[in-house]
């Protein structure tokens, strides 16, 4: 009789400011649990974005839109561990953190074109990619006239690309306009509009 051998499990990271979380963040999370056969996708705002020249807001607000913005999205759970974690939020040090506590999964790193264009300046680079595969959604915007494809292959990239239909919605956005006092519904769902109205979040345009 032959031993069955377990598959090996596939577990996703899908950082983010989430500042709010809006409609796109929840296709592209929805797009990796389905396309790349995830068993689970943690979803983990971040703690210091030391790569961001605007500060975030309180991380308690932007954690409890990402629980209402991802709350019933199969594979997925909110993780706030960037959150507790003291000093820059580094994917390296989250990756690391995922692979003790899956020590033989495969661990796939989710990110949006604009972030993948930025790669090469993250904290060790060439060693999280040596950690997990790095799947790439084209994001409306940032496409210029280069296939993602050709885009995410240079300058330095191991970089898969991941399935998902164009969204064209940024936080930025929202943010200017809320503070616009405009209809945000297109952009964000109901729950993370109500909490956005609820706490008086991005009052000014930021
Ligand atoms: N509409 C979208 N389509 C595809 N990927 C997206 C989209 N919006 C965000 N992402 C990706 O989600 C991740 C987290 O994005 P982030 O929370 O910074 O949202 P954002 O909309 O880019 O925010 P901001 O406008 O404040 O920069 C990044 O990898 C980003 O590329
Ligand atoms: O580790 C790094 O050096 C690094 C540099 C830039 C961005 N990141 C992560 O990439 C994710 C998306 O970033 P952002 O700015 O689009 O929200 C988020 O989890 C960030 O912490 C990580």
């Amino acid at each position: 009789m032959s031993a069955s051998i377990a598959p090996v499990m596939r577990v996703g990271l899908y950082g983010g400011a989430f500042d709010p979380p809006h409609r796109g963040h929840v296709a592209l999370a929805q797009a990796a649990v389905s396309g790349l056969h995830l068993d689970v996708l943690h979803v983990v705002p971040t703690g210091q974005a030391w790569h961001k020249t605007r500060d975030l807001s309180d991380a308690k607000h932007r954690l409890a839109m990402a629980r209402l913005a991802f709350e019933g999205v199969a594979g997925v759970v909110v993780d706030p561990r960037e959150i507790e974690r003291h000093g820059p939020s580094y994917t390296l040090v989250t990756l690391d953190e995922l692979k003790r506590r899956y020590p033989e999964a495969q661990l796939f790193l989710i990110l949006g074109q604009d972030q993948a264009q930025a790669f090469a300046s993250w904290w060790r680079a060439d060693q999280i990619s040596q950690l997990a595969i790095i799947c790439v959604a084209a994001r409306a915007g940032f496409m210029g006239e280069t296939p993602l494809i050709d885009s995410i292959q240079e300058p330095n990239g191991p970089f898969q690309p991941l399935e998902m239909p164009l969204v064209p919605v940024s936080a930025t956005e929202i943010r200017h306009a809320v503070a616009a006092r405009q209809n945000v519904a297109p952009l964000v769902f109901e729950p993370v509009a109500r909490y956005i109205d609820q706490h008086h979040l991005y009052q000014t345009a930021r």
